[in-house]
């Protein structure tokens, strides 16, 4: 794999790449009303940076699902803002949010999602397919290139084993060089090796790709991949860690009750 600084210089830049990262203010989220009403998210500002890897962590019920859910326009905050660059999702109307969903972020899922139908090729280059865009050749060069998938785009997902399908899942969240990639516990399906080699990729997606990275895990070791972890408790965040190791993550877990 070259060396970062000369992939950066190589790689074409355009707007939706310089352009910023993600950010809430004030970010609350209540499901239900009076007596069931859970409050999910209680007062979230956080930060996504650009071109940074940002991991969130919490016990189970913490609002890790809700807080990722409504940075990426799949869920309406009750109050407070989210910010994807300089747009405030509030303020867009269904059809600018559906836009921005699809022209800027990328989700990568547990499950994969692939379309089982499609060559890796074809599910890499869906979401243009939908949108009606033409592919940017370069810069789908980089991607095939930097996740290794050259000899695999003519396969069909399965015919390729899980590691492998979760990469052709990465470079379909990084075809439309969104401005922020979610990643919903992206090794949650992988045996530990495949694993690893996913959160290096999405490591290199940041270091090389200068993408932005914003990834909910239970694992201690995935975290530990990212620049910093945001951890949440009972809808608030509770503290932030950069430069996390696996242990320094996993006694932050425990002391918050649990690493699940
Ligand atoms: N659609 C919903 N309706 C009602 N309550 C919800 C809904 N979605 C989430 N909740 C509640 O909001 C709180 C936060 O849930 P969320 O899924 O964001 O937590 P999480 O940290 O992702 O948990 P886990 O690690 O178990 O996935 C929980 O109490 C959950 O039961």
């Amino acid at each position: 794999m070259g060396n970062a600084s000369q992939a950066r210089h190589a790689l074409p830049t355009t707007g939706a790449a310089t352009a910023g990262g993600a950010r809430t203010a004030g970010l609350a989220k209540v499901y239900g009303s009076g007596d069931t009403a859970v409050r999910a998210l209680d007062g979230v500002s956080v930060e996504f940076p650009r071109g940074r890897f940002t991991a969130i962590m919490g016990p189970s019920g913490a609002g890790k699902s809700t807080l990722m859910h409504c940075v990426a326009g799949l869920d309406s905050a009750t109050s407070g803002q989210v910010f994807v660059g300089d747009e405030e999702l509030g303020a867009l109307s269904d059809r600018q949010l559906t836009k921005l969903r699809r022209e800027r972020i990328g989700f990568v899922f547990q499950a994969f999602n692939l379309i089982p139908t499609l060559t890796a090729r074809e599910n890499i280059l869906l979401p243009m397919t939908l949108a009606g865009t033409k592919p940017d050749q370069e810069w789908l060069g980089s991607i095939v290139r930097v996740l290794g998938l050259g000899d695999r785009l003519g396969h069909r997902p399965s015919e390729l084993s899980g590691g492998q399908q979760q990469r052709v899942a990465l470079a379909r969240a990084l075809a439309t060089r969104p401005q922020i990639i979610f990643a919903d516990e992206p090794t949650g399906n992988l045996d530990s090796r495949s694993g690893a080699e996913v959160l290096r990729l999405l490591r290199e997606a940041v270091d090389e790709l200068r993408q932005t990275v914003a990834m909910v895990t239970h694992d201690p070791v995935a975290a530990a991949h990212a620049d910093a972890v945001i951890f949440l408790a009972d809808g608030q965040v509770v503290d932030i860690m950069t430069g996390p190791t696996p242990a320094r993550v996993l006694d932050r877990m425990g002391e918050l009750g649990g690493t699940s």
